[in-house]
Order: C-alpha cells, then sequence, then structure tokens
C-alpha cells in the first residue's frame, strides 16, 4: 500500500508518532493509500523549514529568478498532467472530463498566472508639499508576508490549494499547506513537481491530517505563522480566525454558500438550462459557487422545471474512468449522510420531489461508493433548512417570483453572499439586478467562467477579502509606505 508522507524542508517524511489514516476512492469505497498524520512535531519542522527559506534562499532571490521557477512549476504540472490527473479523479471520484478541463490546468495556471502578475504592478506613489518649499515623495513597496499558512478544501483540491500558493510563493513567501483529509495526494505530489523544477527546500511545506486536534489546528496554533488563508465552511472558518486571533494574524477566508440563480422570463432558455444544469450537478454539486436555489420567474417556471428535470435525468453517473459518465460520487459516504440527510428533511417537509431524492442503482463493484441522484424539489418553505442551509450536494429547490424585487429580496434574504447567476437576455436589468444582489461574484447567463485577474470571494458569512489578481497580491504582501523629504 502506498504511503503518503508529509513534505518538510524538500524531503517527504514520515510522521514520529507513526500514526496513519485511510486515503478512499468515494467511487468504490477502496482504500488507495496511507495517509501520515502530522503531528505538533511535524508541523513544528515545516513551521521552522518555512521560516528559513523565507530568511535564506527564497527571500533573497530576485523577482525574475523566483517568477522563472514557478513558471518551471506551472510547466512540471503540464508534463505530469495524467499523474496528476488520475490523482484527483481517485482522492474525489469526478469525472476525469472535469478534471482534465478544469482542475489540473487550473493548477497550472495558478503558478503562470500570479508569477507574471507580480512583474507588471505598479506601487503607487504621492508628491507633497512642504511649509519649507522642497517638497516630499511618498512610495510604496510591497514585501512578502512571511510564512503562509494555507489550509485548503477537498471538492477542488489542487485547484483551490494552487489558487493561494500560487500568489503566495510569486510575491515571495513560504507555505505550510494542510490539504483536507480526503485528498492528500496532489499537494503530496506537487512536492515532487516543486523540487525539480528547483524552488529551494522549506519553499513549500505539506503536512497532512484533520483540522480539529490535528494538524490543521496545531498550524493556526503555531504563533509563527504570519498570516492564514483558508478555503472551507463557515464554521472552519470562525475556528480558525480565532487560532490566528492570537499574535493578531491576517486571514483571508473563502467559505461557504447557499447561492442563488435568478432566471427572467425574457431569459435566452437553452442557455440559463445549460448554465442552470452546470451550476446545480457539476462536481456532484460541491462546488462553492454551485447553485442550490433556483427563482424562475412564474410565467416560465413549469417549462424551466420541466427542462432542468429533463438536463438532471441525463446526466451519466459513473466512475472516474467510464468516458462517458459526467457525474461522479459525493466525497465520502460520510458526506453522503449529511446530504440524504437534506433529500430526507425534504420530504418530511412536504416538498415535491422531481426528480431524484436517493441512492442510484449502482454495479456490485462501484456499491461501496458514496453515489447519490440529482436532485430537484420545488414546494418548500423559504425558511426550510433545505432552502436556507449549504447542502453541498447535487441539488437544488426551484421557486417561482413574480417581480425583479422579489427575486433580489430572495436571492439576499441569507445570512450567505458568495456567488450569483442571472439569466436575462435584458441588458439593463441585468446590471440593475448585478447591482442589488449581495455576493462576491456575479455570473449573468454564464456560470463559473474565471478570469484570474478579477477579484474572488463572498460577502457576508461567505468570507473576509477577495483573492485574485492584484488582490491576492494584496494578501500575501505588506505594503510599506516611504516618505523621502526631498
Ligand atoms: N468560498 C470559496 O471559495 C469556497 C471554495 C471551495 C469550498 N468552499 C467551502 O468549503 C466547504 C467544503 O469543504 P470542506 O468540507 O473540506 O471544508 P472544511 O471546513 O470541513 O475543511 C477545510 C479544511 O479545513 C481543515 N480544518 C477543519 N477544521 C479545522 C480546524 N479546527 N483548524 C484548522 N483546520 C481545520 C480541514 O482539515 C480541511 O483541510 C463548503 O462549505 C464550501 O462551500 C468555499
Ligand atoms: O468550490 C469553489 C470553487 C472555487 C473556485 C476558485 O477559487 C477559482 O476559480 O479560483
Amino acid at each position: 500500500m502506498k504511503d503518503i508522507k508529509h513534505f518538510i524542508n524538500g524531503e517527504y517524511v514520515g510522521s514520529a508518532s507513526g500514526k496513519t489514516f485511510d486515503n478512499v476512492n468515494p467511487a468504490n469505497g477502496r482504500v488507495l493509500s496511507r495517509v501520515h498524520e502530522a503531528g505538533r512535531e511535524e508541523v513544528n519542522a515545516a513551521v521552522n523549514a518555512a521560516r528559513a527559506a523565507f530568511n535564506g534562499p527564497w527571500g533573497r532571490m530576485t523577482v525574475d529568478q523566483r517568477t522563472e521557477i514557478l513558471h518551471k512549476v506551472a510547466d512540471g504540472i503540464n508534463a505530469r498532467f495524467e499523474e496528476f490527473l488520475d490523482a484527483e479523479c481517485q482522492d474525489t471520484g469526478k469525472p476525469r472530463s472535469l478534471a482534465s478541463h478544469i482542475d489540473i490546468p487550473r493548477g497550472a495556471a495558478n503558478f503562470k498566472v500570479f508569477a507574471d502578475l507580480i512583474k507588471n504592478v505598479p506601487a503607487e506613489s504621492f508628491e507633497m508639499p512642504t511649509p519649507d518649499g522642497t517638497g516630499a515623495l511618498n512610495y510604496g513597496i510591497r514585501r512578502p508576508k512571511g510564512v503562509i499558512g494555507v489550509i485548503s478544501p477537498w471538492n477542488l483540491p489542487l485547484l483551490l490549494m494552487t489558487w493561494k500558493v500560487g500568489p503566495a510563493l510569486a510575491c515571495g513567501n513560504t507555505v505550510v499547506v494542510k490539504p483536507s483529509e480526503e485528498t492528500p495526494t496532489t499537494t503530496a505530489l506537487l512536492g515532487e513537481v516543486m523540487k525539480a523544477a528547483g524552488v529551494p527546500d522549506g519553499v513549500y511545506n505539506v503536512v497532512h491530517g484533520f483540522g480539529g486536534n490535528s494538524a490543521g489546528a496545531f498550524l493556526t496554533e503555531h504563533p509563527d505563522v504570519d498570516a492564514f488563508t483558508f478555503t472551507g465552511e463557515t464554521g472552519t472558518g470562525e475556528t480558525i480566525m480565532k487560532a490566528a486571533a492570537k499574535g493578531v494574524r491576517q486571514v483571508s477566508l473563502e467559505l461557504g454558500g447557499k447561492n442563488a440563480g435568478i432566471v427572467f422570463a425574457d431569459c435566452d432558455m437553452d442557455k440559463a438550462i445549460e448554465g442552470t444544469l452546470r451550476s446545480v450537478f457539476a462536481n456532484c454539486g460541491q462546488v462553492c459557487l454551485g447553485t442550490e436555489r433556483v427563482y424562475v420567474e412564474r410565467s416560465i417556471f413549469d417549462e424551466f422545471v420541466a427542462r432542468l428535470k429533463a438536463g438532471a435525468e441525463s446526466l451519466v453517473i459513473g466512475p472516474p474512468d467510464d468516458e462517458t459518465s459526467n457525474f461522479g460520487p459525493l466525497i465520502s459516504l460520510k458526506h453522503r449522510e449529511k446530504v440524504l440527510s437534506y433529500y430526507q428533511k425534504a420530504i418530511d417537509e412536504g416538498a415535491t420531489v422531481i426528480t431524484g431524492g436517493g441512492v442510484p442503482d449502482m454495479p456490485a463493484e462501484l456499491a461501496h461508493g458514496a453515489w447519490v441522484q440529482p436532485t430537484i424539489w420545488t414546494g418548500l418553505k423559504d425558511d426550510s433548512p433545505v432552502v436556507t442551509e449549504e447542502i453541498f450536494g447535487p441539488c437544488c429547490h426551484i421557486r417561482p417570483f413574480d417581480s425583479e424585487a422579489e427575486a433580489v429580496q430572495l436571492a439576499n434574504s441569507l445570512p450567505y453572499g458568495l456567488a450569483s447567476a442571472i439569466w436575462t437576455e435584458n441588458v439593463t436589468r441585468a446590471h440593475r439586478v448585478a447591482a442589488q444582489v449581495e455576493a462576491g461574484i456575479v455570473w449573468v447567463n454564464s456560470w463559473f467562467l474565471r478570469d484570474l485577474r478579477t477579484s474572488f470571494g463572498g460577502s457576508k458569512q461567505s468570507g473576509i477579502g477577495r483573492e485574485g489578481g492584484v488582490h491576492s497580491l494584496e494578501f500575501y504582501t505588506e505594503l510599506k509606505n516611504i516618505c523621502i523629504k526631498l
């Protein structure tokens, strides 16, 4: 059985405690590997290595030297594309067609984009008058923050981890990454790529383990980490924020959501159906930006529901290596329990189950996988937990609305504010509604269309701060003002 070890100071090392846990393939329930669980000892070693590399070779490199190496990291991911793809698909069960188009290419792009960006961002400067008439010049310079703790989730493991590591390293920081316990493999594999690309030892460190009372907590409690960047559940974000408060460390939090899609009668129905199908069911509904609440103008409600049902029923459920499959399992049987509890709650609360609602029949070799049916409901009250809480599964509730104002009010009615998708061909309405929806990211007539130069993050309980483009550079650097009296 393959062992997955920590990557500390350029070497793969096991845990001193000997503690390991199983990494399971959620498509068939088979154990893929044995993962070492970090104790405080390994987390200390990783943070110390990161500090030494920050004070040493990485910190002393020019921006050109650093960015050249980061381009090699991106090239290294692409050169081992199939290995990354296999690892990601086995850890998550997601279709190869999805991971080969989104997860792995974005893993490489996250290094290239930020390596290029760091070289092209101007600094601010202000001339000022002084009483003696000679004046003064203020200018800003950016310096890396230091050692960054990166804590990432399981839904898009390589993509979401490199989304943080790429800009952190481009800015000259060093990192200690704690990937999700569900999906350790690509984060571990990236250590080999880093080494081969010439990233100095200690710049990229990985410790494996769980959250509370394990590697995640040990990392956030470590006093020598300068800032934390986290993607995951809102409740975990709160815990991390508390830990980061000790020592007044900065946090960037990309958290949960309960995103609304708003479909107006003046939409292009084909586009709205195609986009909503993706936003509800892609990655088995395990995308933070995904839609779980769909509000549809009453005059097209019945047609929309019928067409979304037909689309959901045409999804091909199957394992990653089945090339026809476009719908994989959930991440784990534990997560399936949570999703199925909402499926049951919907029935208990009198929902009309338009399609799905249970577990699909799967062949014997997949019977132990975390499969669920794509599911659509109508008829629930606005305050049902199925409509107000993040399920993170392949499901949505569809509700009719009668006016634009009502649609906006419904979309804004929850404490989350990550993303929204608006479907209308009326350009004035698109601008008007997009400006009113309380969310960090609004798509009009599209979904998950990403330009990495744009801001990314959530409002309300969906997060703190923005990453993406210059916003990432802002988080991963300290801006210093230098005032020169002339
Ligand atoms: N806003 C975004 O950009 C975004 C993107 C993807 C996922 N998400 C959210 O992530 C969630 C799904 O991911 P998940 O279930 O892995 O999230 P999670 O919060 O359970 O875990 C995320 C990471 O935090 C670690 N962790 C857990 N408890 C911790 C603790 N006490 N201290 C330190 N680390 C701890 C976990 O081990 C894991 O590595 C959903 O809520 C989803 O909406 C948000
Ligand atoms: O599941 C959440 C998806 C997040 C996507 C990104 O962070 C991104 O595209 O940069």
